[in-house]
């Protein structure tokens, strides 16, 4: 018998963070296999500034590396580091054999070139992926270290749909960081793509149109219900922090670019904000710095003299 009201939603909210558990659990797997020939990865943590949440994400990636078997090396300054003692920090973590990926903490202060920054690390310890001869790479279909956030969400989506081949996926917001490396990851795995951006005419007739959503605006709770065809996988990479009043009491707390309980009424999957997206990248960063650490290996060997 079935219990369901018209106003029960019957959509799945997708688990990222038992998601990210499996994810950490294959990555610990690959780092004991990797400490049976003596290799131990490590991964170095630059902080500059004193943003919360960053401290936040600093902090949970520090703890997933220990947890995992990953050495983590964390670099915190305050933000008036000048931008050339950035770079010489990059240069030196470059060179050092012990470190198979670096990772800057975004958004940097406003004194500091972003751009400059990434383009310092060297492709191969850039677990990031958001280094111009990754992104480049992953277009291409070069081996290469992808984004950690759209592949988290790619992962998302293999497990929530299946197969994805000629599915038609729309892809909102353009950013180095998510959109651009999730369109070309659904590209890869042969969906349709829609990247769609501010200036993009009919958003909402476009997104009716998608099998799989893809919203990472930064925008709270921006897709609503009528942008979704029925039964629609939606991935939520918005994480906005909005204020809200309770019982007289002012609080902030944490919201997507999608309106959950609209569309938990239309799509057939959603991820929560939080509790979706968010911890998938943190997995993923796991996965990247042991991928870099196995990449690093074949170099080297490649370089050695027969
Ligand atoms: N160098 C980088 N900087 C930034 C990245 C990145 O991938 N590399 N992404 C974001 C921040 N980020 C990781 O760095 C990140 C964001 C959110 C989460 C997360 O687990 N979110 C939780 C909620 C946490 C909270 O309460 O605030 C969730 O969604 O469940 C992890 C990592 C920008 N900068
Ligand atoms: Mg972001």
């Amino acid at each position: 018998m079935s219990t369901t009201t018209p106003e029960t939603p019957l959509t799945t909210s997708i688990d990222g963070k038992a998601c990210a558990e499996r994810v950490l659990d294959e990555v610990a797997d690959d780092v004991a296999r990797l400490a049976d020939e003596g290799i131990i990865p490590g991964l170095a943590v630059i902080l500059v500034g004193e943003d919360p949440a960053s401290q936040v994400y600093v902090r949970n990636k520090i703890r997933k590396a220990e947890a995992v078997g990953i050495r983590s090396l964390e670099y915190r300054f305050d933000d008036t580091l000048p931008q050339a003692e950035l770079l010489a920090l990059i240069a030196r973590l470059n060179d050092d054999p012990e470190v198979n990926g670096i990772l800057v903490q975004l958004p940097l202060p406003a004194n500091i070139d972003e751009a400059s920054v990434i383009q310092a690390i060297l492709p191969a310890k850039d677990v990031d992926g958001f280094h111009r001869q990754n992104a480049g790479g992953l277009w291409q279909g070069l081996p290469s270290l992808a984004p950690c956030t759209p592949t988290g969400c790619l992962r998302l989506l293999r497990e929530t749909c299946g197969e994805l081949a000629g599915k038609h996926a729309v892809v909102i917001g353009r950013s180095n960081i998510v959109g651009k490396p999730m369109a070309a990851l659904l590209l890869d795995a042969d969906c349709t793509v829609s990247l769609l951006h501010s200036k993009s005419r009919d958003a909402a007739a476009l997104c009716r149109q998608a099998d799989i959503i893809v919203a990472a605006v930064g925008r709270p709770g921006m897709v609503d219900a009528n942008w979704l065809k029925p039964g629609a996988v939606v991935i939520d990479v918005g994480i906005n922090r909005i204020e809200s009043e309770t019982g007289g009491e002012r609080r902030t707390r944490l919201v997507g670019d999608v309106d959950f309980a609209a569309a938990s009424q239309v799509a057939s999957a959603i991820t929560p904000v939080p509790g979706g997206v968010g911890p998938m990248t943190i997995a993923y960063l796991m996965q990247n710095t042991v991928t870099a650490t196995r990449l690093q290996r074949h170099q080297a060997s490649a370089a050695e003299p027969a």
